[in-house]
């Protein structure tokens, strides 16, 4: 195996924070940036030009230039709106810049595999996942969408350097990074029980697919109550039919995805051809209205709780190096709950009969998007079999 699938050891949580407004996130890194005294790391799918990610941009250099340690790691594909003059600012300041995946290489296994990790950890203290990407447009500046619906979980404790290790293994020139900060990991005087345990789930492509393995094994394991948020549903037909395997065993199962406001318009009605047999089976499928939602997150049997950058979509579950907290933690149930039911009060839920009589010119133009997902896939999986 070329690279492994990483579950670290359940570590307990110190304290935790979720936001959900992209402001409020966007405030909550610019201040931790700013707090930061030993080391900065932040590694991004999509960091663009623009005026949030500028502001970004001066914190980390400031603090470069005033001896703290800033990494930064950037897909080269997501974050192709990089301006090369901000590298070389970084660079200038004294922080290490390192692209992901150059097209360097011919092969669509390595065109489609993508960090499409978030992760901050500053001062080895505190770690965040998310589906957060520095943009203006996810804090809705400058077009007419407003801003995206997010989920980032931040917290403190042990598994902050668990993250920093995530974050080294695509850094391999710097084994520093690989040693713990003095500090790291102390115990804080919040949270205690109540935040529960916590660990890694990363998808490490190319052979194996812990995050795909972990889903499944919920999906078939799951009693009473399945949610999930993702903006981007289009899962391969093995991870499909444990939805609705889940749902006939009389599962509460719910998926929360983008309604009308998606930046994949096309994507969305294409997988809508999917949603028939989901809701034949007593899938629950809402979409959300206002806004265009980009939170991934999901909770079973209000027990476990996983939050992060993984979509439930092929490239996630099968190409894409992802990372998520998973959360064995009352409190994290209690949040995600609360969170989950004030956006399906945000999203309009699909009812069976008004959606089997859409239009058939519709219905048409969804098979044959269907056909051609079915048809990227087969061609993308080569001679591997769900
Ligand atoms: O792949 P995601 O979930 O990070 O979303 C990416 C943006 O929406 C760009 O299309």
């Amino acid at each position: 195996m070329l690279q492994q699938t990483r579950r670290t050891p359940w570590v307990a949580i110190d304290a935790g924070i979720l936001l959900t407004d992209m402001a409020d996130i966007a405030r909550w890194l610019m201040d931790q940036f700013r707090g930061a005294e030993t080391e900065i790391l932040l590694e991004n799918y999509i960091f663009e030009g623009g005026v949030w990610p500028g502001q970004v941009l001066g914190i980390l250099e400031a603090k470069a230039r005033s001896g703290v340690r800033v990494h930064v790691t950037l897909d080269a594909i997501g974050s192709r709106g990089f301006p090369s003059a901000w590298a070389s600012r970084l660079r200038a300041a004294g922080a290490y810049v390192h692209w992901y995946h150059r097209l360097r290489f011919i092969g669509m296994e390595h065109r489609l595999r993508r960090t499409h990790r978030r992760i901050i950890v500053v001062d080895g203290q505190w770690a965040a996942v998310g589906g957060f990407a520095f943009a203006d447009v996810w804090l809705g500046a400058g077009v007419s969408s407003p801003p995206y619906r997010e989920a980032l979980f931040a917290c403190r404790g042990p598994i902050a350097q668990h993250l920093r290790l995530a974050f080294a293994r695509h850094h391999p020139g710097f084994p520093a990074l690989a040693l713990p900060l003095p500090g790291s990991g102390t115990m804080g005087p919040e949270g205690g029980a109540a935040w529960g345990k916590g660990r890694l789930l990363e998808g490490l492509p190319p052979r194996r697919r812990g995050m795909r393995r972990r889903l499944l094994a919920v999906l078939r394991t799951a009693r009473r109550e399945l949610w999930i948020a993702t903006p981007y549903f289009n899962p391969d037909p093995v991870v499909r039919r444990a939805l609705q395997q889940a749902a006939r065993r009389g599962v509460d199962v719910r998926l929360l995805l983008a309604g009308r406001i998606t930046d994949h318009p096309l994507l969305r009605f294409g997988i809508q051809a999917y949603y028939q047999p989901l809701m034949q089976a007593g899938v629950r499928i809402y979409e959300y209205q206002g806004a265009f939602l980009h939170g991934k997150y999901a909770l079973a049997d209000g027990y476990w709780v996983t939050l992060g950058s993984a979509n439930l979509d092929f490239l996630s579950l099968w190409f894409n190096h992802e990372l998520n907290i998973e959360l064995r933690s009352p409190l994290a149930v209690l949040l995600l709950r609360s969170l989950f039911v004030r956006e399906f009060a945000h999203a309009q839920e699909l009812a069976m009969g008004g959606w089997q009589r859409r239009p058939r010119w519709r219905r048409t133009l969804e098979w044959l998007l269907a056909v051609l997902d079915r048809w990227a896939q087969a061609r993308a999986l080569g001679r591997r079999k769900y």
